[in-house]
């Protein structure tokens, strides 16, 4: 029996870039090497901005809480060749010399059709095309995991048919839709490009906001089954006001 996999519509491709900071070297070079590496970055922010505002990608850089990482940059961009270039400058940046890579995650911006559309380019539709290239909401928190959908035995996503998967996600939908205006979600695709099959990147005003949704959508069949997760990556945001005094010893 051949089960109908489902048609996704993918956006910009996604790079979340986790830091951590060398504070060690950091604090032995000198305050005018410091300066440098500091003007390296906003120099490079002035860059992404400029990007952004022209709607050909968009950024966000948070300060990751716990010791997994120290900073966490993500990065939309239309093409692979402008993420990883993203990458190689800030490596061969000034400020790149105390920065050490401590995780990164590779996706594509997706929504997929369970929902049928009557358009046949449903993906012109500017709303959907909005939520294909988005621009990131630079909102106080964020919350960043990888999950796949688990397929042993009995409990296999990949096996169920097409609309009982679609009925599965409409019910999350719902769940989620109580959350309007306290959590706003970003789900990229990673079948293929990295070790998990989805991001989950979650913004919200109130951190506890990630424990309310996340704990009640685990009751969702959807998750309850058919979800498996993996590490948590909690931060706040790092707006362009912030930087120097996050970076000031
Ligand atoms: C913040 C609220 C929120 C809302 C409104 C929402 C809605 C929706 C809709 C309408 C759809 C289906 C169509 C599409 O757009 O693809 C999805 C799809 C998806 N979701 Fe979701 N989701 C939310 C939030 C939300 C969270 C918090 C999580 C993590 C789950 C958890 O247990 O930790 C999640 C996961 C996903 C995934 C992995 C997919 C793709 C699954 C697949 O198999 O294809 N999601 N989601």
């Amino acid at each position: 029996m051949m089960v109908e996999a489902v048609e996704t519509m993918d956006g910009w491709y996604s790079l979340h870039d986790f830091r951590t900071v060398d504070w060690n070297s950091w604090k032995l070079v000198s305050e005018e090497e410091r300066q440098e590496a500091i003007a390296s970055l906003q120099q490079m922010i002035t860059q992404w901005e400029e990007v952004e505002l022209a709607k050909n990608g968009s950024h966000a850089l948070y300060n990751i809480v716990g010791q997994k990482a120290d900073l966490m940059f993500m990065f939309l961009r239309p093409t692979t060749n402008e993420l990883a270039a993203i990458e190689n400058e800030l490596n061969k940046s000034k400020m790149g010399e105390f920065l050490i890579p401590a995780h990164s995650y590779f996706s594509v911006v997706e929504l997929s059709k369970y929902r049928p559309y009557k358009e046949e380019h449903p993906e012109l539709i500017p709303e959907v095309a909005e939520r294909l290239k988005p621009i990131l909401p630079k909102w106080e928190h964020v919350c960043f995991y990888p999950m796949d959908r688990r397929r042993h035995g009995e409990e296999n996503w990949y096996t169920l048919e097409k609309d009982v998967r679609g009925k599965l996600l409409y019910e999350h939908s719902m769940t989620g839709r109580k959350y309007a205006g306290k959590v706003s979600q970003i789900i990229t695709g990673s079948i293929g490009l990295d070790d998990w099959e989805w991001g989950v990147t979650l913004f919200a005003h109130d951190p506890l906001q990630f424990k309310k949704i996340v704990y009640e959508m685990r009751f969702d069949e959807v998750s309850s089954k058919y979800g498996e997760f993996g590490e948590f990556f909690v931060g706040n945001h790092l707006a362009n006001k912030d930087i120097v005094p996050f970076f000031e010893i």
